[in-house]
């Protein structure tokens, strides 16, 4: 049971999606709830505690909602939580988008519950040359109203103080004056109240903003800026891995602990478990850290730039028409996005679509052929040295895979695909210490979830390769294997592994002297493998259980069927 219910001082933090909620929650409660610069970033209720003198107040972010009738299931978690009940609310309006605030606000305020408004992104505002008479209002609604720039931290103190003096039973007895909300009243308000200051021409950011959301030369430089992250995330997390991890562990690290295990150990198992085949010292500390951690941090750091520039429904709206060929929508790239670094993020971000039809397809791809930054990781690392050739033909397979089978969805799925509404937010700069916290606080969830499984994965098959459990269960792969894939029977070993996490399907090729097919074939089959436990957990959380015994069924049937046909197209090229 979550830890708010039945409190007091329960304060609920609403408003429009992409406000800057998060921002304040963040800031008060000092968590970390998921911020980026497009609608749908919080798809689920986070809660958080405010210390103020002897009080403590629990706050609650939640997704946002443009109206209280919820148009898809992370705005379900706000109506929801509100329709919960609480003993403020704190509204957040976007003061460069007042009117649809408003709109909001006059909603919320119609269930005459206590509220304070708080007016954020008045930078950008007055950016436009604009200005809005945040007090005349106020005093028209009898409200209170806290003028804020989230990102600088202003006004922020001055709203905690706010909540905590009106959080005491005694302030709640004024309440808000009852406006019916509608969108003329809201029109009204905000055109009572906004005002210009000074004619201010098109600025070079709201220029470029256009440029890069309109086909020409929108599309041009989308394709120019995703081959450049591309380059950039593949190239420093070689650079990275080749430079300084491996020469770091191989050189300095590992003899060091070779050295150790020897002088208290003698040879035998003991040893072997720790240095040996499967050696979890070495191996335990090689695959998460010097080959797989390099690309995590390449890609997060640009997927932060790209989710904080607010490019990403640009790229929505210009791939709309794309997409819906494939019977998608142009916001659906932001979940594959997301999948393209961890499936879990992207499958939870799909609860901002509109229909149920989307959430599944999109969720169904990413469990099938999107491979996430762990195991492109062991992918590259595999394959790139070998031949960049079959690294390229490994995504181009992945490519067509998600479109033949977004496709085949669309065909095969009742229900229809509701048009693209993605509201277009400014185009902003990022704030170096915000892509900084962000990228930390994706490497730490990659160790503590990432790694730190990785890891006992690694001991768990040091032991049964050990004692010899491994190969027998080898053995019952060995057919489909030897006879259908044409592996070597070691390769029972990743698929074994492959159902704890994705890298592990790919991480034990690396020492079994592939020819090129078989890198290929073993590379494909580990691309279609199952998805890690985590994600079929999650899928049967947020689907059914069901769902998820069918996308492991079908990834184990699928990834063996066309592992078979690549390793026999391939021995009849070479
Ligand atoms: N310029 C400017 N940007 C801001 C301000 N507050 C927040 N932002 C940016 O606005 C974007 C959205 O912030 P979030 O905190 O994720 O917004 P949210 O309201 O939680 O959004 P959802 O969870 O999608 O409903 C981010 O890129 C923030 O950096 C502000 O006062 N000024
Ligand atoms: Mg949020």
């Amino acid at each position: 049971m979550p830890q708010f219910e039945n409190k007091e001082n329960k304060v609920l933090l609403m408003g429009p999606p992409n406000v800057g909620k998060s921002v304040i929650f963040n800031h008060l409660t000092g968590l970390d709830s998921a911020i980026a610069n497009y609608s749908g970033t919080t798809v689920d209720y986070k809660e958080g505690r405010i210390t103020y003198r002897d009080d403590d107040i629990y706050l609650i972010d939640v997704p946002g909602t443009y109206t209280l009738d919820s148009s898809n299931e992370a705005e379900q978690v706000a109506v929801d939580m509100l329709n919960k009940g609480a003993s403020l609310l704190v509204i957040v309006l976007d003061a460069n988008n007042i009117e649809s605030s408003i709109y909001l606000l006059l909603q919320i305020l119609e269930m005459g519950i206590p509220a304070i408004a708080v007016l954020n992104r008045i930078d950008l505002l007055e950016e436009k040359g604009y200005s809005f008479a945040a007090e005349a209002f106020a005093e028209e609604l009898k409200i209170d109203i806290i003028e804020t720039v989230a990102v600088k931290e202003f006004g922020l103190a001055e709203l905690k103080n706010k909540i905590s003096e009106k959080i005491q039973i005694e302030n709640q007895k004024k309440l808000p004056k009852k406006i019916k909300a509608s969108w003329k009243n809201a029109e009204r308000l905000s055109a009572k109240y906004l005002k210009q200051k000074s004619k201010k021409a098109k600025n070079k950011r709201e220029e470029l903003g256009d440029k890069l959301s309109s086909p020409w030369p929108g599309i041009p430089l989308a394709l120019l800026i995703l081959a450049v992250i591309f380059a950039i995330v593949v190239g420093i997390g070689m650079g990275l891995r080749q430079y300084v991890l491996l020469p770091f562990f191989r050189g300095l690290v590992f003899p060091q602990i070779y050295r150790l295990v020897t002088m208290f150990t003698t040879e035998g198992i003991i040893r072997n478990i720790l240095v040996g085949e499967y050696g979890f010292l070495i191996k335990g500390l090689e695959w998460p850290f010097a080959l797989v951690l390099p690309y995590v941090l390449s890609f997060y750091t640009a997927l932060s730039l790209l989710e904080d520039s607010g490019y990403m429904p640009r790229l929505a709206v210009l791939l709309d028409g794309l997409f819906n060929k494939i019977g998608l929508t142009g916001g659906n790239i932001i979940p594959l996005l997301l999948g393209y670094g961890c499936a879990i993020p992207g499958i939870a971000a799909t609860r901002a679509l509109a229909t149920r039809k989307e959430r599944i397809t999109v969720a169904a791809l990413i469990s099938l052929a999107v491979p996430c930054i762990s195991q492109t990781g062991a992918l590259i690392s595999l394959l790139a040295e070998e031949s960049i050739l079959v690294m390229f033909l490994v995504f181009l397979v992945s490519f067509l895979a998600i479109i033949g089978a977004a496709i085949i969805m669309d065909k095969s799925i009742e229900g229809k695909n509701e048009p693209l509404v993605l509201e277009i937010p400014p185009l902003l700069i990022p704030e170096p210490k915000m892509i900084l916290r962000k990228v930390w606080l994706r490497l730490k969830m990659y160790i503590s979830d990432g790694a730190l499984m990785m890891i006992y994965a690694i001991a768990a098959a040091a032991l049964l390769y050990e004692l010899g459990i491994l190969e027998q269960i080898g053995r019952l792969f060995q057919p489909i294997i030897e006879h259908w894939l044409l592996m070597p029977s070691e390769a029972s070993v990743p698929l074994i592994l492959g159902v704890v996490r994705r890298e592990l399907a790919v991480l034990p090729l690396l020492e079994m002297g592939l020819n090129s097919v078989q890198l290929f074939v073993g590379a494909v089959v580990a691309l279609f493998y199952v998805p890690c436990i985590a994600v079929l957990a999650m899928l049967a959380r947020e689907f059914s259980f069901i769902f998820a015994t069918k996308i492991f069924l079908f990834t184990i049937g699928f990834s063996f069927f066309i592992g078979g046909i690549f390793a026999r197209l391939g021995f009849l090229f070479i």
